[in-house]
């Protein structure tokens, strides 16, 4: 199928230059697409059917036995070979059981080594003599040691999560889940099967993938692209929001965020952009040739009034004013025996007399002057935030400084958060088909806006986990947040069961659950191997380091993750020690393992072995108790065969059986 993508010759079907350039980067990307990667096999499944599919099943329908992979694959002739493992044919790869075979006699799941076919196993699912059992396959997957970035879990979607990734495109979805349940993945794999299922749409509108840190980003980056999806944009939600042109340079205390952050600033902004509005003073003149045309002050009011009454943003409101005017004038030139046409209309528009009028009556605004405004000038901040926040909280958002300019501002993100809305007040944010927000816990109701208003006509999936919030504004439930993306009518869906973390460590990290998010679920870890625990008293650094030194004996990667003060001086005893290590986001390799991870980063990540160091500074680093034990939940998560914790200070008490 490559070198056929690679041999088309173009020059006899193109008209132009620009129709060659245009669909030789489609046969590019076409030819990328189609790589051949050595790890990635091109089949990981077979469905024997007991019938042949209805012909509305499309792909492949012919036929009764399917090999599922990554994606179609055809033969010289066209004739499909490898169905793509997002066609409905595909889906009781991963859907059908014991219980309910969906018509399928043989289920058969190939395993690799590398890329070399190395075993695979049977299920018989119309044959009632053979007992249901758990995939050999399957949990090796799961157990398989870590290193590099996320991979791609095609082979060993779960039903529950598989019924999450194939939701329609028109609904937005929810999912909470606890650490390593698969959240991350389902998105992907999610946007991955979206653009399958309505690629010309999704290639017009666009898709988005939202995470919390670049790290994080670069940690899933392959993902998509290993399945075939190269065209998938991915951003923090800072990244969206100074995409506008601010820079952000500077950082709130808490209690400004909160307040910076809530969604009523929302209401502050509208009312201080709407307050730009001034009625009319006086009438306005437009002489045309020998003529002078009056509209009456009355008039003017009455079409100001009524633009601001309609659902009208601020910057359409303020084009279309001037046109209304014109048509006042030309209504006049009509009774006096004119025959104005649309023409004088617009010269009318654009008339000196009516520039002004506009000018004075609905004034151009920055929106991030307007921020700067609100956050400077106390009496119009008091103006505008009257029964909203009270004045401590006006206090709070009040820089002490004032910044003269916006260039010389120095904007925190929540500012930048602002001045998004402000840009959304004056002119329509672009909406995207759809967008994927992970680790959704953290953001404030002001960022959800945000997110929101990228995807007002497409759909969203977010992904969180409750008790993995730590900002100060972490969201306290998803009907909530949900309300302020603008989806209030998104399914929530829980997953429980646990790929990631080994049956000991999660009890573990469980205990701290009733005091961090009481009534979640704990999580199930599906891992039967079961890891290796221990939690031990250290004497200092060099005891951390030691241990690293044993994790490294073993294979895949290991993750020393520590309070972000304690960073620096585990550094140090690491280069003392000759032990080499990377920062979170860079690719961990066979040669180079140990990551140095300061808690804050630690989130959505996650290492063969961790060793943790002291959990009560994980704790104490924070501004209080509660998120503090949150990053330490999120901290004590992260492992994927073995979890090691050294304590120098006493263990926080909410670990204690
Ligand atoms: N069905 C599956 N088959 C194999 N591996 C899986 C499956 N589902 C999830 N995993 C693996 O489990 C690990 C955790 O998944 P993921 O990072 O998506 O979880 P998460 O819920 O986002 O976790 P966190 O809350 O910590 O961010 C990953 O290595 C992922 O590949």
């Amino acid at each position: 199928m490559r070198e056929d993508a690679q041999a088309l010759d173009i020059r006899d079907v193109t008209a132009n230059w620009v129709n060659a350039a245009v669909l030789q980067r489609q046969i590019d990307d076409r030819i990328k697409a189609l790589a051949d990667l050595a790890d990635t096999p091109l089949f990981f499944g077979r469905l024997d059917y007991l019938h042949a599919p209805g012909a509305e099943q499309a792909e492949g329908a012919e036929g009764e036995q399917f090999y599922i992979g990554r994606r179609h694959v055809h033969d010289a002739d066209g004739d499909p070979m490898v169905i793509d493992w997002r066609a409905p044919v595909s889906q009781p790869f991963y859907r059908a059981s014991k219980k309910d075979p969906m018509d399928v006699a043989l289920r058969r799941r190939f395993g690799y080594t590398g890329g070399d076919l190395t075993a695979y196993e049977d299920e018989h699912l119309s044959d009632p003599a053979e007992s249901a059992r758990t995939s050999k396959l399957l949990q090796q997957e799961i157990e398989r040691p870590r290193v590099g970035p996320m991979r791609d879990i095609v082979a060993t979607i779960q039903p529950e999560q598989d019924e999450i990734v194939r939701s329609g495109l028109a609904g937005s979805v929810c999912v909470q889940g606890g650490p390593g349940t698969g959240k991350t993945a389902v998105g992907l794999h999610r946007v991955a099967y979206l653009l399958y299922a309505h690629r010309e749409r999704l290639a017009r509108t666009g898709t988005l993938v939202i995470g919390p840190n670049r790290s994080f980003l670069h940690y899933i980056e392959q993902v998509l692209p290993a399945l075939g999806e190269l065209e998938v944009h991915q951003a923090t939600v800072d990244d969206l929001v100074t995409a506008r042109g601010v820079e952000i340079r500077g950082t709130d205390e808490a209690t400004a965020a909160i307040v910076k952050g809530d969604a009523r600033m929302a209401e502050v902004l509208r009312r201080a952009l709407r307050a730009h509005i001034t009625p009319p003073t006086e009438g306005a003149v437009v002489v045309r040739g020998s003529r002078r045309w009056r509209v009456a002050q009355y008039e003017l009011e009455e079409i100001v009034r009524e633009l601001a009454s309609r659902d009208m943003r601020y910057g359409a409101a303020r084009e279309a004013l001037p046109q209304r005017i014109a048509h006042a004038v030309l209504v006049q030139m009509e009774r006096a025996g004119e025959s104005p046409d649309d023409r004088v209309q617009n010269a009318v528009a654009r008339n000196a007399a009516v520039k002004a009028v506009v000018k004075d009556v609905w004034p151009a605004v920055d929106p991030a002057k307007l921020v700067l405004r609100l956050l400077s000038d106390a009496e119009f901040l008091a103006e505008h935030a009257a029964g909203l926040l009270d004045e401590d909280e006006q206090k709070a958002v009040l820089w002490v400084k004032p910044a003269r300019s916006v260039k010389a501002a120095k904007w925190s993100p929540a500012d930048a958060v602002l001045i998004d809305e402000a840009a959304d007040l004056i002119e329509r944010t672009h909406s995207l088909g759809h967008v994927v927000l992970d680790e959704a816990q953290d953001l404030s109701p002001m960022q959800y806006r945000a997110v929101g208003r990228r995807a007002t006509t497409g759909s969203v999936t977010v992904l969180g986990d409750l008790a993995q919030g730590t900002t100060p504004w972490a969201t306290a439930s998803w009907p909530e947040a949900l309300a302020h993306l603008g989806k209030p009518d998104a399914v929530v869906e829980e997953l429980t069961a646990g790929f990631r973390v080994p049956t000991d460590v999660i009890t573990y990290a469980s205990r701290l659950l009733p005091h961090i998010a009481p009534g979640l679920t704990p999580v199930a870890s599906v891992r039967e191997n079961p890891g290796s625990f221990a939690v031990r008293e250290a004497s200092g650094v060099d005891d951390v380091v030691a241990a690293c030194r044993r994790a490294l004996r073993h294979e895949g990667s290991i993750g020393l993750i520590a309070a972000d003060p304690r960073c620096a001086a585990l550094a140090e005893a690491l280069t003392a020690a000759g032990l080499p290590y990377l920062s979170p986001g860079e690719e961990t390799t066979a040669d180079a393992r140990l990551t140095l991870v300061p808690a804050s980063l630690a989130k959505g990540l996650e290492y063969d072995y961790v060793v943790l160091d002291d959990p009560a500074a994980i704790v104490d680093a924070e501004p209080d108790e509660r998120t503090g034990l949150r990053r330490l939940y999120v901290a004590l998560t992260r492992a994927v065969s073995g979890l090691q914790v050294l304590h120098t200070a006493p263990l926080p008490e909410q670990l204690e059986d």
